[in-house]
């Protein structure tokens, strides 16, 4: 039985946040969402907020300048400009809600259909979309204009009709992205009908796109609307932005404001929505953010400042060699991601080495930083992670110090690198014999036909029973097992002095598992190389390591040799680990035994 660790389960990360609150955390969010609710008052609030009636004529103020009762002036035929700028809002927003609301309605369900359906449904929906874009709105628009009496509504439904096709494409390519998931299916074999399926299961995932669809196209609609009204269609009487626009243009050369004051609403609005829909974008898709270099060099003053002065750390762990002579050593490693909600330490300045020819087992359950610690040694961290170090030193060199072009130099030469997932490390678009021989010629300097025979050596050496056929092969005809053998020889090819190994058994299944941990050890001794293990299993440090580091949450809670740790592990969370992982796991012998009678046969 295998013991449940859920009450150690890290849940330091926090949720994400409602995506108003991710919004309006972005600056440009926050002001854009800021000037529009502005805006949507002004609409809502126009009968309130307007001095006057929009229409009302008073020749008395005809071109009058602003002053204190006509906050903007007068226009040409003696109305308030100030109050036909509020009224003026309000018609404008209400145009571009019935154009959105008319594509929304036409345009998503349709997409879901086509999507969801396929087959004639997808054609027919498809076909109708592609026929309206190709239809000139302009002129349609001119004749519906013209046969409604210039009726704003209808005007705008048609406006929205030729942009549902937008929508429809969009939902469309949605579901079709997740049609196939198979979260859908399992809704499918539960008997859910397909409106449910698409309501509950499908809906979800379009919702997002179209949000910020929306908030483009209503500036879109926006910009039709006042095209409309410019060309005298679609006016009323009372005017919306555009008709201010038209009037303000006849007499631009003596009274520029008329034609500014509506120019400007219309902008300011557009762009509101623009940037609002793009920040939308950016929070939902919730790109992976990338560290600045500003954000750096705060993250690592912070970082110094935890270090009391005179002090050499808060770090946890320990360490037993001189640096000069250790495979391996880190000292106070900090790891650090942003994320939407700000900078997160990940790994909390932890301090360890590995002796050289030494097998060193990193051991922690999921998100316990093994991966975050191992790739700030290989220099694998994502943009959006950054490490701070008071050392790392690689085979007697603190590679802190280095430039990032000598620090790759050095990793090619002295680590060997094997992954957790065999079959996503290996490229599928170009031979094993290139993936293997490519770094021996780029980075040892090796001729083709050396770097051939080398990849033919440690392919056989790694118990590849036909190393040519082998090097002809493409990653989709290797099995698991072979594909992480593959990966084994290229690691060693190059005779690194330490070899990292991220949890190299788990994408393989049990038989094979035992026979690459085997494989492992053999070459560790046959290389003297150090080793490091990134391991949740217990088993796995019982099987191969001479010590072991304890880490959870970032920090390091035990470092012990494996002998001592088994035999009274001094932290409860080290106890725990032992029983879950060893619980029911192949003993040594076991797999031992099951080495000596398994061979795995290649495809
Ligand atoms: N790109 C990232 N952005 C933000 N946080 C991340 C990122 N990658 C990893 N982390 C966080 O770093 C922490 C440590 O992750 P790490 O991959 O080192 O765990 P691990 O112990 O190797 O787990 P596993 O065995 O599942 O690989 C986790 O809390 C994880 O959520």
């Amino acid at each position: 039985m295998t013991t449940p660790l859920t009450d150690t389960i890290d849940t330091r990360g926090g949720r994400r946040g409602s995506l108003l609150a991710r919004l309006v955390r972005r600056p440009a969010g926050a002001i854009a969402l800021g000037v529009l609710a502005l805006i949507v008052l002004v609409g809502v609030f126009a009968p309130w907020l307007s001095p006057y009636d929009p229409n009302l004529v008073d020749l008395s103020i005809t071109r009058a300048l602003p002053s204190a009762e006509h906050w903007l002036g007068g226009d040409t035929t003696g109305r308030d400009v100030a109050s036909r700028l509020i009224w003026g809002t309000q018609i404008t927003l209400w145009g571009a809600l019935v154009a959105i609301l008319t594509a929304l309605v036409i345009g998503v369900p349709a997409g879901l259909a086509a999507g969801y359906y396929g087959g004639a449904t997808d054609r027919i929906a498809t076909w109708i979309s592609d026929g309206l874009q190709s239809i000139p709105g302009m002129v349609i628009l001119l004749i519906v204009g013209a046969n409604t009496g210039n009726n704003f509504n209808i005007l705008m439904v048609t406006v929205g009709i030729f942009m549902a096709p937008g929508y429809f494409r969009l939902t469309r390519s949605t579901v079709l992205s997740v049609r196939g998931e198979a979260y859908v299916d399992a809704a499918r074999v539960a008997g859910l009908s397909d409106v449910r399926i698409m309501g509950r299961h499908i809906i979800t995932q379009v919702t997002a796109p179209i949000v910020i669809q929306s908030a483009l196209t209503a500036g879109m609609a926006m910009g039709m609307q006042a095209g409309l009204q410019f060309l005298g269609i679609g006016g009323g009487t009372t005017p919306g932005w555009g008709a201010s626009m038209n009037e303000g243009f006849r007499v631009m050369r003596t009274d520029p404001m008329l034609l500014l004051w509506p120019s400007l609403a219309l902008g300011i609005t557009i762009a509101a929505l623009a940037i609002l829909g793009s920040t939308l974008a950016d929070v939902i898709s919730v790109k992976t953010p990338t560290l600045s270099p500003r954000a750096r060099k705060k993250i690592a003053a912070q970082n110094a400042e935890k270090r009391p002065a005179g002090a050499t750390t808060t770090t946890t762990g320990s360490i037993s060699v001189a640096a000069v002579d250790s495979a391996i050593r880190l000292e106070n490693l900090r790891v650090n991601y942003e994320t939407p909600e700000g900078p997160v330490e990940v790994v909390h300045g932890i301090t360890l080495d590995v002796a050289p020819g030494e097998v060193l087992g990193i051991v922690g359950e999921s998100g316990s930083g093994k991966s975050q610690t191992v790739f700030s040694v290989l220099d694998l961290l994502p943009k959006s992670g950054h490490y701070t170090a008071d050392a790392i030193w690689i085979s007697g060199e603190d590679v802190t110090m280095l430039s990032k072009r000598d620090r790759s130099q050095l990793l090619g030469h002295e680590i060997g690198y094997i992954p957790q997932e065999p079959m996503t490390n290996l490229d599928p678009s170009y031979t094993i014999g290139y993936q293997l021989t490519e770094p021996l010629r780029a980075v040892h300097g090796m001729t083709r036909p050396e770097a051939r025979e080398r990849a033919l050596a440690v392919l056989a050496r790694v118990g590849i029973v036909d190393p040519e056929r082998v090097l002809r092969s493409y990653p989709h005809e290797l099995s698991g097992g072979m594909a992480q053998r593959v990966l084994i020889a290229g690691a060693i090819a190059g005779k690194p002095s330490v070899l990292v190994a991220d949890e190299p058994t788990t994408a393989l299944d049990v038989t094979v598992q035992a026979e690459v941990l085997e494989l492992l050890r053999e070459l560790q001794q046959e290389y003297q190389m150090a080793l490091v293990i990134v391991t949740h299993n217990f088993g796995v440090v019982a099987d191969i390591c001479d010590r072991v580091v304890v880490m959870r949450s970032g920090s390091i809670v035990e470092i012990d040799d494996v002998g001592p740790i088994f035999a009274h592990a001094e932290h409860p969370y080290t106890r725990q680990l032992i029983a879950a992982s060893l619980d029911g796991a192949a003993s040594r012998a076991e797999l031992d035994a099951h080495t000596a009678t398994t061979q795995e046969a290649p495809r």
